[in-house]
């Protein structure tokens, strides 16, 4: 399966939109559903600005491609051959959501999800035909990270993984297919910096800032050039066993929730979503950010396209 012809989201928040802005910048005719008319104006917004990052990184437009925004279920599935799901990361609601996906889509059509990390034979346990059934972990935004993990579980056949690795490969995306675990590989490393972070901010080792500066520069820029595993023969292997020797001891093992970010969530501060979160935003702050954000990430990935990978 190359790019399908007609493919549905399931879920427009803050992955949705620019999943289905790339589907159709590719030729897909894209039906984005969500159960919240506010989510779906929202969405257009969203899409529109997400197709101006694509014109800005030069990607051309497969003609026949569209976003159409459907808050009706069924009116989405109709006549899809490929549907992604990515509705909020809670087990009990996308079971319910894929039960009512293969309630109304053909048995051949391939169903993606979006999972940040749940297994998915555990979210395939009650699938009338889990052999279509597959993870499509995208990064956010996932209009502009060049990478998607596919994940099978334990019932979704070959054939599948092979049609959802050629789909990624249209996009010009790197495809990794890996092997179940939670969290698969992206999260389990992003996890470990992030609970090392919020433990030192939680002990008053480190500021916000400081921690975002230290993590971009000292970690993220040369991490995007140089991946761990060859990171680890730069430095020398005989360091990283003298270094791990005192510190992995010492690292966190906080195996629960960040009581900070627990106590942030109760009170509604999520984040740009909610307007205050680790950093608080003034009028206008979260736009100006966003739009930070992306040209950052437009720049980089364009120096990145242009060097050999390492
Ligand atoms: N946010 C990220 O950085 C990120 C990155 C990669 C993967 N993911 C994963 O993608 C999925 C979606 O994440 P998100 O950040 O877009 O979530 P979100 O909360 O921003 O958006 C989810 C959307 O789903 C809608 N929704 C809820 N129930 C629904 C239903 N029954 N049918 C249709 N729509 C429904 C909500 O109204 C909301 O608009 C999750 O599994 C998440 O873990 C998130
Ligand atoms: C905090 C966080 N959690 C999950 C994901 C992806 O599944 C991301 C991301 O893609 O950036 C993230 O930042």
């Amino acid at each position: 399966m190359t790019i399908p012809k007609t493919s549905a989201v399931i879920g427009s928040g803050t992955m949705g939109p620019g999943i289905a802005a790339l589907l159709a910048r590719y030729g897909s005719t894209v039906r984005l559903n969500d159960i919240s008319e506010e989510a779906l104006t929202r969405a257009e917004t969203a899409c529109s600005g997400a197709s101006a990052v694509l014109d800005q990184l030069q990607i051309p437009t497969v003609p026949g491609g569209s976003v159409s925004y459907e808050l009706d279920l069924t009116a989405a599935l109709d006549g899809a051959d490929f549907v992604i799901e990515a509705v909020p990361e809670t087990i009990e609601l996308k079971k319910s959501v894929l039960a009512q996906i293969e309630a109304a889509v053909a048995t051949d059509v391939v169903i993606a999800t979006n999972t940040s990390g749940i297994p998915i034979t555990d979210m395939a346990a009650s699938m009338a035909h889990p052999e279509r059934f597959i993870g499509m972990h995208w990064s956010n935004p996932p209009h502009l990270i060049p990478m998607i993990e596919v994940i099978r579980g334990d019932q979704t056949s070959t054939e599948v993984e092979t049609a959802l690795v050629e789909i990624v490969r249209a996009f010009g995306y790197e495809a990794v297919v890996e092997k179940e675990i939670p969290g698969f590989i992206e999260n389990r490393v992003l996890y470990a910096i992030m609970r090392e972070c919020l433990s030192l901010l939680e002990q008053g080792v480190a500021t916000q800032e400081d921690l975002d500066t230290c993590v971009k520069w000292g970690i993220g820029y040369k991490l995007a050039v140089i991946g761990p595993m060859r990171l680890l023969d730069m430095a020398g292997l005989d360091i990283y066993t003298s270094v791990s020797s005192y510190l992995n001891p010492d690292l966190s093992k906080e195996s629960g929730i960040s009581p900070l970010v627990r106590e942030l969530t109760e009170q509604n501060r999520l984040g740009m979503k909610t307007e205050d979160g680790m950093y608080p935003y003034g009028e206008g702050d979260v736009a100006a950010k966003r739009a930070d954000i992306l040209r950052g990430l437009v720049t980089v990935r364009k120096a990145l396209s242009e060097i050999k990978p390492v």
